[in-house]
């Protein structure tokens, strides 16, 4: 059950693009994530797929069949909400087989649906039980038996996991993952969540300013971010972003301070190079001071510094957690890792790693996606 994305677009009020040019080929059995900054149009893109709002531009192609303007109920898909939408009155069972009765499968079929359903998502002690006195992950996996015992194969969740605490919401990943796996479901997932996005799908699509940022796996997009926005979003601590200019020595100097060796034929301009906080070192004393400790952060087994560069520039770094650091002290920063290199406008044009330079700005990143 393969869906198809062709060029969607959806205006809420004529001429306010909320979404422009959306394509993606999502393939049967995947699981696919769509990313982004609240308001960025992920939840409209979901439900313009399930039909719940109506498609303003472009095709949708639902397992080879045109869908852009199918009913909701002929689409051969379910919907999982952050809400979990349950019947309070019903028991887990009457809500598990809640859509089967509606659409009068056979009494003995909604039995055998329904007792593999909640035997796949572990709720066997709790059949009887209303949805008030379930935790929040149990209701959601009530809401997830919901959508197994329907049998079809394409389910779509806007922030399913959202409601539950921290740990919980960790363990329901695997789950989840494992359950899709396992069910052979197409999955397209909602999320504003950059760590769930990268633990979770096969292919994530990063949405902002109403477009697609970029597409491509967990790794294509920590690795090779497509831009400044795709680059800062995933990874925590965030990448930094240092402004650069090209100096007499034909090499990049950020932040007016720290050099870095780039290709001969680099045109003259202004640049913002990314290094992402194991990218910098902490240069032994002795070398020039060319920032301040701003902030010190305990995290356990490291150190996160927030500095200044002599220009101003923030930037984040790692320490060593057994060294002492005050706000207000003088260090000595160097670059140890990769360099992104993007041009004034924030798209990327190749990356440095050890005085070596790799990748291009011929790569699109917006193509369709093929395992
Ligand atoms: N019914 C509506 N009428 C007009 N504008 C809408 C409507 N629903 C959403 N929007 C606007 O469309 C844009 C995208 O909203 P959407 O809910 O899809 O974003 P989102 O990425 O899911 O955000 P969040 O993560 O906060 O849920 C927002 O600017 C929102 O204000």
């Amino acid at each position: 059950m393969a869906i198809e994305l062709n060029a969607l677009g959806k205006e809420y009020t004529p001429g306010n693009w909320v979404l422009e040019n959306v394509s993606a080929h999502i393939n049967s059995g995947e699981f696919f994530a769509i990313v982004g900054p609240s308001g960025c149009g992920k939840s409209t893109l979901l439900r313009m797929i399930a039909g719940l709002i109506p498609i303003s531009a472009g095709e949708l192609k639902i397992d080879d069949q045109v869908a852009t303007d199918l009913p909701p109920k002929d689409r051969k898909l379910t919907m999982v909400f952050q809400s979990y939408a349950l019947f309070p009155f019903l028991s887990v069972t009457d809500n598990v087989a809640f859509g089967l009765k509606a659409r009068k499968f056979p009494a003995a079929e909604i039995k055998e649906r329904v007792d593999r359903a909640i035997d796949l998502v572990n709720l066997n002690e709790f059949k009887d039980r209303k949805p008030r006195d379930l935790s929040g992950g149990q209701r959601q996996r009530v809401a997830l038996a919901r959508a197994i015992a329907s049998d079809v194969k394409i389910c779509l969740m806007d922030e399913p996991l959202s409601n539950l605490d921290a740990q919980l919401r960790i363990k329901m990943r695997t789950e989840l993952r494992n359950l899709q796996r396992e069910l052979g479901l197409t999955v397209i997932y909602v999320t504003h969540d950059q760590v769930e996005a990268m633990t979770m799908a096969d292919h994530i699509m990063v949405l902002h300013n109403h477009a697609i940022q970029q597409i491509g796996t967990p790794l294509e997009i920590y690795n090779q971010p497509a831009n400044t926005f795709v680059a800062s979003f995933f990874g925590t601590p965030r990448m930094n972003l240092l402004p650069a200019r090209v100096d007499a020595d034909r090499e990049l100097l950020l932040a007016n301070a720290l050099k870095l060796a780039v290709p001969r034929d680099l045109p003259v301009a202004d640049y913002v190079v990314g290094l992402r906080p194991n990218a910098l070192q902490l240069l032994p004393a002795g070398n020039p001071a060319n920032a301040q400790v701003r902030t010190v952060e305990y995290l356990g087994s490291e150190i996160l510094l927030e500095a200044e560069m002599a220009d101003g520039t923030p930037i984040e770094l790692m320490a060593a957690a057994d060294e002492n650091y005050q706000v207000g002290d003088s260090l000595s920063v160097g670059i140890a890792g990769r360099a992104y290199v993007f041009d004034h406008a924030g798209q990327a044009q190749f990356m440095v790693e050890g005085g070596v330079r790799h990748g291009g700005n011929d790569v699109d990143t917006k193509t369709a996606v093929h395992a």
